[in-house]
């Protein structure tokens, strides 16, 4: 059975998107997010796995794309990078506030001591809340309750304040079973816009598929390039993405049958 044949019916925007992508490689740039889309949700930050065939697929599908192709994530850029070591894609980390495009340079904001303080305090603060995880990404802090779901509230009015007391730099993002307080300098949306500036992905269509609220803003952003936006996973909140995939391992799939299907085997694909 082919990759593609393992999809389940619900994904017909999956299969979809691997005919345009192997047809028309010149036309689209795919923007991928990570957590819940690329790699499937474990229970902490720590504990993903990432398929080695991913790696190499994502680098295959990039090559055919000629190098539109960009991972949009909340996670810090030195952190997506060693998930997809040896190969390092355009990235925007942080949820948009870092970024570094296809000639590799680095554009990402910093900590400040004041920020530093907050994240000391909030350790301190949620040290009693067994199973809460204070994940920290140096500009912006996740506070994880996978673990220990009965302190949401108590954790978002606390992520609140903190989010408050940091200023307008910085902004509360809400997220799976998570808490963040982030650069509010750029969103996901923007990083797409950003890229969509450069060379390498500059007229043409983006692709974006996420999972989670963060990702609304480059679904929107595609929706109003006359792209394609893609939500994975089940709808539990409002999405503005166009179309739906059953879950990361549908993601996969068809990444793995772009990465190996050749020009000349285009039909098959269908
Ligand atoms: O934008 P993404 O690439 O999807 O990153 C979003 C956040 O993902 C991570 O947290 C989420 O995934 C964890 C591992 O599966 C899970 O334990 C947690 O409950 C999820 O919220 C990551 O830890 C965050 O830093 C990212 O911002
Ligand atoms: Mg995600």
């Amino acid at each position: 059975m082919t990759e593609l044949e393992k999809l389940r019916p619900s994904d017909a925007a999956i299969r979809h998107l691997v005919r345009r992508l192997v047809d028309e490689p010149d036309r689209w740039a795919l923007f991928l997010d990570i957590d819940g889309t690329l790699i499937d949700l474990a229970a902490t930050p720590d504990a993903i796995q990432v398929p080695l065939s991913l790696r190499s697929d994502l680098s295959a599908v990039s090559a055919r794309l000629g190098g539109a192709l960009a991972l949009v994530t909340g996670r810090s850029l030195p952190y997506a990078d060693r998930l997809f070591a040896p190969h390092r894609f355009p990235i925007a980390g942080l949820h948009g506030a870092q970024f570094r495009g296809a000639d590799g340079k680095v554009n990402a904001v910093v900590e400040t001591p004041a920020f530093a303080d907050i994240k000391l305090r909030l350790l301190q603060q949620t040290a009693w809340m067994e199973g809460v995880l204070i994940e920290d990404k140096g500009a912006a802090v996740a506070a994880h309750y996978r673990l220990a779901p009965a302190y949401d509230k108590a954790l978002e009015q606390i992520m609140r304040a903190f989010a408050e007391e940091a200023g307008p730099d910085w902004v509360l993002q809400p997220g799976k079973m998570v808490f963040e307080i982030r650069p509010s300098r750029a969103d996901k949306g923007e990083a797409v816009a950003s890229f969509l500036e450069e060379p390498v992905f500059a007229g043409r269509l983006p692709i974006t598929i996420g999972d989670d609220l963060t990702d609304e803003s480059m679904f929107a952003l595609a929706n109003a390039r006359g792209g394609k936006s893609i939500r994975v996973g089940s709808l539990s909140t409002e999405t503005c993405a166009l179309a739906k995939a059953s879950s990361p391992s549908a993601i996969r799939s068809a990444l793995a049958t772009i990465a190996s299907t050749s020009a000349d085997r285009t039909a098959s694909a269908s």
